[in-house]
């Protein structure tokens, strides 16, 4: 599918088949195209071209809410005046649904998000967290074979995003639904998919599960954007390798040369700061003993080191 706003392509061609029961992360720095992506196959946003099938239904004709699909969004909006209960039987009952049955149904969704016994509560009366399984609550409440996120941990502090995080995956796997969602985080693609889906500039630059978009990026720009490696350009072209595989060596002749700018003790390691003969940075994760062994100090030129094995060889750039 593709999305033009005016003459500017936003969405540019995307073509992606996610597999049912999928946990699905589409990744990418700001302005790729990720939301507006999810917002067409939410229905919230209607493509200039394409077809979008679900369960092998063409869908771009429906409503959002005939779709098969729900949507939580960045910030979780629950009715402020409304109960838990209210909030996650709403939409049952803008279907039409009896109360007695739609209640029956948000209690079973509440107790799958274990909130149970703050049903009666206004959606102030809650932490962050619980409001967010409220909101996970109201959007699984109408059986959707997919679910899709916009940034849904974002608004969460540090130490609740990972729990949250864990939540999240834990009812992706427990209901077998597919979920689709939308970070421009590494750590948590990495964490939640079983497909990230990396994209720029409006199309797909890699995807594959997160071992492979990780360990074997494809481009200079995965390689960076997924973090943890060094890009290097060599007479061959350019590689990147990780910097948990990058060895610090004396200066040889012919071999690729950085000056060091700093160490930082990681608590499993160090982190060593290199700064490359054009300006490149990068960098060398060593441990303990790979440091007492040969003592590094920040101002001193090394040698860059790596198995073949580790070598992954990036296509030019487009
Ligand atoms: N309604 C709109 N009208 C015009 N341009 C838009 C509109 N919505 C999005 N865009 C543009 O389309 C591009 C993709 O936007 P989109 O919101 O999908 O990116 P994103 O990857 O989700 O970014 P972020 O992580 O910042 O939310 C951007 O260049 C954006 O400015």
């Amino acid at each position: 599918m593709t999305k033009r706003f005016g003459g500017s392509v936003a969405v540019d061609a995307l073509e992606l088949k996610i597999p049912a029961g999928t946990y699905c992360c589409l990744l990418g720095p700001s302005g790729c195209g990720k939301t507006t992506s999810l917002r067409m196959l939410a229905g919230h946003e209607r493509q200039s071209s394409g077809d979008i099938l679900l369960d092998n239904h063409e869908v771009s004709g429906l409503p959002p809410a005939q779709r098969g699909t729900a949507m939580m969004f960045q910030s979780y909006a629950l009715f402020p005046h409304l109960s838990c209960l209210d909030n996650v039987a709403f939409s049952l009952r803008m279907r039409g649904v009896a109360k007695a049955e739609r209640h029956a149904k948000a209690r079973r969704m509440l107790a799958l998000v274990e909130l149970e016994a703050l049903a009666d509560r206004l959606p102030a009366q809650l932490s962050g967290g619980q409001q967010q399984r409220v909101a996970l609550a109201r959007a699984l409440v109408t059986n959707p074979s997919a679910l899709l996120l916009d940034e849904p941990l974002s608004a969460l502090d540090p130490f609740l995003r990972g729990r949250v995080r864990a939540e999240l995956k834990r009812f992706q796997r427990e209901l077998g639904i597919t979920f689709v969602h939308v970070t421009h985080s590494q750590d948590e693609a990495l964490a939640l998919a079983d497909l990230v889906v990396l994209m720029r500039d409006g199309r797909i630059e890699q995807q594959g599960t997160p071992l492979e978009v990780f360990d074997s990026p494809r481009t200079a720009f995965a390689a960076r954007f997924m973090g943890g490696h060094n890009v290097i350009g060599l007479p061959g072209g350019l590689v990147a390798v990780r910097t948990d595989r990058t060895r610090l060596l004396p200066v040889a002749e012919g071999a690729v040369a950085a000056t060091i700018r700093g160490i930082e003790y990681t608590g499993t390691g160090f982190a060593v700061a290199l700064a490359g003969p054009r300006g490149e940075e990068w960098q060398a994760l060593l441990s303990e003993a790979a440091l007492r062994a040969q003592p590094w100090e920040a101002g001193q030129d090394a040698g860059l080191g790596w198995d073949e094995v580790d070598v992954r060889h990036l296509a030019a750039a487009a």
